[in-house]
């Protein structure tokens, strides 16, 4: 069974686009929960450009999925995540001014730390998640890490798998029966879509959560937008 974690970071680009609570973040997370939804999704970036830090206290109360916060475990977002105590934190290594996310952790490297921020994400009964690429040795550091889950980085795959290369699926495989044999959970994510996620979830042993934002609220504007039009010309009529 894998859950579907929504991302709900779209929303919150869409609302802040016109300064005011349309769409509101907390009523979509509680209609993608009604919706079947396994999980909720957000990943507040230092800018607040999208998911500000009031946003994700204020969907503690209404979060009764999997609440997972994504983020660069910086002073701030550990406070933060700390007070509010989701189900899971997933650590990314973004750069401050990252577009999206674009590389998993160099595990090998960042060791002490991520041990260090683990840690104490685990002392305070948070599950840990870190962003990882398909890498083997990536794979075997973080479970050196003392994490609970990796996250598998899709980027590569979802390309590939757009150009029509399916053994772009091959690193994923590779990395999740290893992760599977050293009992680390795995999700993924980042650019999965209904276009890849069969094949992903079919090939991937062991698949625990994916979370999806910009392709699940792209296609759901293209799947809803004929019922919108129908109803707009109705109260024109
Ligand atoms: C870790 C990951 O792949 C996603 O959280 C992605 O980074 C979404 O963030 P944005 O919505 O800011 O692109
Ligand atoms: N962890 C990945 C995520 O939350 C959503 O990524 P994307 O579907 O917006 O690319």
């Amino acid at each position: 069974m894998t859950k579907l974690s929504v991302n709900i970071n779209k929303i919150a680009t869409l609302r802040n686009s016109r300064g005011g609570d349309v769409p509101n973040v907390v009523q979509f997370a509680k209609d993608v929960q009604r919706f079947g939804a396994e999980g909720v999704t957000i990943h507040p970036r230092p800018d607040e450009r999208h998911i500000r830090y009031q946003d994700a206290y204020d969907l503690k109360a209404e979060v009764y999925t999997e609440y997972n916060i994504e983020g660069n475990p910086i002073p701030k977002f550990m406070d933060m995540v700390l007070k509010i105590k989701p189900t899971q934190v997933t650590l990314v290594p973004d750069s401050v001014d990252a577009l999206t996310s674009n590389a998993g952790w160099d595990t090998l490297k960042h060791k002490d730390f991520l041990v260090e921020v683990i840690q104490e994400f685990k002392n305070n009964g948070i599950r840990t998640s870190i962003f990882v690429d398909p890498d083997l040795h990536q794979i075997e550091g973080a479970k050196e890490t003392g994490t609970d889950r990796i996250e598998l980085y899709t980027e590569a795959y979802a390309h590939q798998y757009h150009l029509g290369n399916k053994n772009g699926i091959d690193p994923y495989v590779s990395c999740a029966e290893l992760a599977n044999s050293i009992n680390l959970g795995i999700n993924a994510g980042h650019d999965l879509s209904l276009d890849n996620i069969k094949f992903f979830k079919e090939n991937i042993p062991g698949l625990l959560e994916v979370s999806i934002g910009h392709a699940l609220i792209a296609e759901s504007l293209y799947l809803g937008v004929e019922t919108v039009i129908g109803r707009y010309l109705e109260g024109l009529k």
